[in-house]
């Protein structure tokens, strides 16, 4: 049996003495990467960027990504997200093993079971905020009536029900965020994987995005994993992983 078609239960987990007994509860993982590895080339350069990176994240768990300024966080949420594929090591997102999926499948396990909130909310300018989240509903095959009532209540959940018509340029930085918010809600993810979510915006604004994540983790059992600098958000998660130069230089105690 290859590990793509094994039960959950089954996965191999990572064997860092960092993390809990791998054979204790292994189901329960929604996260799990086991010696990850990211090599870039320029020419005849190299860069190591990540070496040899071990994770394991609850569902439900809100966990935080953190370290210094070009430690490889992005690159290992690109990573456990299926953006970019690692020179070695694998990742499991809810069992499946998604290193071994094609590009397609790849693609469709992404659209079906992540939502995406990056720093600079990615918002099509041309479309209102009701638009925006319409269009990743369509994309999740959700058309027509169905998907303006259901971009709506979206925009709602966000607190932007009032705001629905306005295009992107005419929405405040917290506000254009919480569109990005709901657009990732689009589908019920059950993994939403967030770059700088508050980098952007003022502490109220940052804070209603956040409490927004911690409502979505702890009443719907999202799994959240957040990279960020914010040291505002540590108390709203409930373990975080320090990277330093490319590997895990602490990792969060298990009780
Ligand atoms: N496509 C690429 N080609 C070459 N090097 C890259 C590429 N992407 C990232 N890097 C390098 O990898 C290192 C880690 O980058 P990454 O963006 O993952 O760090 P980070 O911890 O997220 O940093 P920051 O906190 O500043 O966003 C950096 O030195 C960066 O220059």
């Amino acid at each position: 049996m290859t590990t793509a078609s094994m039960p959950y239960s089954q996965v191999p987990l990572p064997e860092s003495s960092h993390l809990p007994d791998p054979g204790q509860a292994a189901s329960q993982w929604a996260i799990a990467a086991k010696g990850i590895e990211m090599v870039f080339r320029s020419g005849l350069e190299q860069f190591r960027v990540l070496k040899g990176v071990d994770l394991a994240v609850e569902p439900g768990e809100i966990r935080l990504l953190m370290g210094p300024s070009g430690s490889g966080k992005t690159t290992l949420l690109s990573i456990l997200a299926g953006i970019l594929t690692p020179t070695a090591g694998q990742v499991y997102l809810l069992g499946d093993e998604i290193t071994s999926l094609s590009r397609r499948e790849l693609t469709r396990f992404r659209r079906d079971h992540i939502g995406f909130i990056f720093q600079g909310f990615n918002l099509f300018p041309a479309l209102t905020a009701l638009e925006n989240v319409e269009l990743s509903l369509e994309i999740q095959g959700i058309r027509g009536r169905a998907a303006k009532q259901q971009a709506m209540k979206l925009l709602h959940q966000v607190g932007l029900a009032d705001r629905s018509d306005r295009l992107p340029q005419d929405l405040s930085g917290g506000q254009k965020q919480r569109v990005a918010v709901a657009r990732a809600l689009a589908g019920n993810p059950q993994i939403i994987m967030a770059d700088e979510p508050t980098a952007a915006l003022d502490s109220q604004t940052g804070q209603a995005v956040i409490e927004l994540l911690h409502h979505l983790a702890k009443e719907e059992g999202c799994t959240v994993l957040i990279v960020t600098h914010d040291p505002r958000i540590t108390s709203y998660a409930d373990r975080i992983t320090y990277l330093e130069d490319g590997q895990i230089s602490h990792h969060p105690s298990w009780e």
